[in-house]
């Protein structure tokens, strides 16, 4: 088994029935806000709704990075703009203040006079941190904070980890055999240069769409060098994650699809002197003696990257697992037995999910126990 001693998770979603009314709009911002989730980032991906005498009149979730706010989106989709002065904006994260590539939205909830603001939580992010709350106080709106306060930070755990701990969010992610390997023995495996399947094709394209997800995907030299994976979004749509890649000496070959330039490449090496073979390949300088998974955080925290997957194999995802440096693990466990081989990494965390993916089990787990399922 890889998961050892799991705590049993603490924490209950809330049951719809007995949900305030700012909890139902909550809710339902939370789930118009996640159509954004692949494409937001490095901006938070934040749902909002207006409602008039009890009727939802217009809904918004963030564009695409650089494009509206949710807030923006929400306000313009309301047919008769006149109801606006009687309505209340539910909004997931605070309003922005400050001019980023929009202009705030505070400035706009004022101009256009909606009289009520709820929040379910204050964004800590240093250009905002409670001044779209006071900004709103201050013109005279009605402002409350706090509702599904719990279910606002799970939905936003991408871009709260990029505040508050200066990293990426972290999903670890592999496939286990039932008796607990994720590679067989060479001799099994062959010469070719191809990923050895544990899992069926349902769930390798759940994969796929976890990789349109994040704006980052990370793998170790031994994967690579095995493996001679692609790394891409293929067997489901939206963007290619950049590929993160360990490579201390530069030995992986210019021919693997890694560096096809069909997607950007980020090679983490400690050779100085790099080659390139395109474009779309560029290369980081890390100290492959000290702690690797704090320097690769830095590295692409500086990039902007809000989150990665990390793919394997053992001895990376081991090594963040070591350094206690994650956020989610995805476990699938296919249904064949390798009876030796590369073992999974052992991990400890709260269960979150659990369920079946035709015949393989998937489950998920976070590191805090906060999480909802
Ligand atoms: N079933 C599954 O889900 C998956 C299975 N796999 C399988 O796993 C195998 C590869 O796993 P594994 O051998 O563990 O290798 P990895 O892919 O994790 O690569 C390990 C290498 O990367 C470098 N590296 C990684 N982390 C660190 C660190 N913290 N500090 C320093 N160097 C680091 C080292 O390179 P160097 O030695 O050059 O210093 C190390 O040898 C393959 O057979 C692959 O098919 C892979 C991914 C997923
Ligand atoms: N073997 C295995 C996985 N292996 C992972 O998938 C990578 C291959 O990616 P790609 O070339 O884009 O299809 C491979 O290098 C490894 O990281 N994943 C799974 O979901 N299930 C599996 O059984
Ligand atoms: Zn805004």
């Amino acid at each position: 088994m890889s998961i050892n001693n799991p705590q049993p998770n603490k924490k209950v979603p809330p049951s719809v029935d007995l949900l305030t009314n700012d909890e139902i709009y909550m809710l339902r911002c939370i789930e118009i806000a996640k159509y954004g989730l692949g494409s937001t980032a490095p901006n938070p991906m934040v749902g909002a709704v207006i409602v008039h005498n009890g009727k939802i009149i217009g809904e918004g979730f963030t564009s695409a990075f650089g494009g509206n706010h949710a807030e923006v989106n929400a306000i313009h989709s309301v047919s008769d703009k006149s109801l606006l002065k009687d309505a209340t904006i539910y909004v997931t994260l605070e309003p922005c203040s400050h001019f980023g590539k929009t202009p705030p939205c505070a400035d706009l909830i004022i101009q256009m006079g909606i009289p009520k603001v709820v929040i379910g939580l204050k964004d800590p992010h240093e250009k905002v941190a409670g001044n779209g709350i006071k900004k709103l106080k201050n013109a005279g709106c009605i402002v409350k904070v706090g509702i599904l306060e719990q279910e606002c930070k799970d939905h936003h755990a991408r871009f709260l980890t990029n505040c508050n701990k200066k990293r990426p969010y972290i999903i670890l992610k592999w496939a286990e055999t039932i008796d607990g390997y994720i590679a067989p023995d060479t001799l099994l495996r062959g010469d070719k240069k191809e990923p050895f399947w544990i899992t069926n094709t349902r769930s390798r394209q759940l994969v796929h769409k976890w990789r349109s997800e994040e704006p980052g995907i990370l793998v170790g030299t031994n994967t690579v060098m095995a493996d001679n994976p692609q790394l891409n979004v293929r067997n489901w749509t939206g963007k290619n994650p950049l590929r993160i890649v360990l490579d201390r000496e530069l030995k992986i070959p210019s021919t693997y699809h890694i560096f096809n330039g069909k997607q950007q490449t980020l090679i983490c090496t400690q050779v100085v002197d790099s080659k390139q073979y395109n474009s779309n390949a560029r290369y980081k300088i890390v100290d492959f003696e000290a702690n690797l998974a704090q320097q690769l955080c830095k590295i692409l925290y500086e990039e902007n990257i809000q989150s990665i997957i990390i793919e394997g194999g053992l001895h990376t995802l081991q090594s963040f697992i070591d350094a206690n440096i994650w956020d989610e693990a995805r476990i699938f466990k296919g249904t064949n037995r390798f009876g030796t081989g590369l073992s999974a990494p052992r991990i400890k965390g709260y269960i979150t999910q659990h369920s079946q993916i035709l015949n393989d089990q998937l489950t998920v787990l976070h590191n805090d126990q906060e999480h909802y399922i």
